[in-house]
């Protein structure tokens, strides 16, 4: 019920915790099977600051993310390394809104109530 509509997911493990990275493959195979069918797939591998205690190679997660053509990327919430960019690369992929308003005809205009003087205050 999270993803349902979502234009896109970000997806994180921890660096230091292998386990942390298999559950993610779990976590995309569900999105797969379960969400919508272009949303967009970012991979985070967090606590890049506490790379002496790496447990997941950076390549193996990169061909991974690749192989499921997810953006990868490796941050660090702690030190804010590599944030702001995740959600910048997302903004790339996630198909841009029209002159016209919308992607798919579901969109619609906001505009002014034809006639303003029919506002009252109390
Ligand atoms: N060194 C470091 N620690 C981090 C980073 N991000 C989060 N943490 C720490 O990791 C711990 C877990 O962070 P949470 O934000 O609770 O993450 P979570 O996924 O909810 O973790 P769990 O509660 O263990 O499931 C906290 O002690 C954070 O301070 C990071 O980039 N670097």
């Amino acid at each position: 019920m999270y993803y349902r509509g979502s234009a896109a997911a970000i997806i994180v493990y921890d660096i230091t915790k292998e386990e942390s990275f298999q559950t993610l493959k779990n976590w995309v195979k569900e999105l797969r099977q379960h969400g919508p069918p272009n949303i967009v797939v970012a991979i985070a591998g967090n606590k890049c600051d506490l790379s002496d205690a790496r447990e997941v190679p950076e390549k193996d997660a990169k061909d991974y993310a690749d192989s499921i053509h997810a953006i990868f990327v490796e941050t660090s919430a702690k030190n804010a390394i590599n944030i702001n960019e995740v959600f910048i690369e997302i903004s790339k992929r996630i198909p841009v809104v029209d002159a016209a308003g919308s992607t798919s005809g579901k969109g619609f205009k906001l505009g002014r109530q034809a006639s303003e003087s029919r506002r009252t205050c109390c």
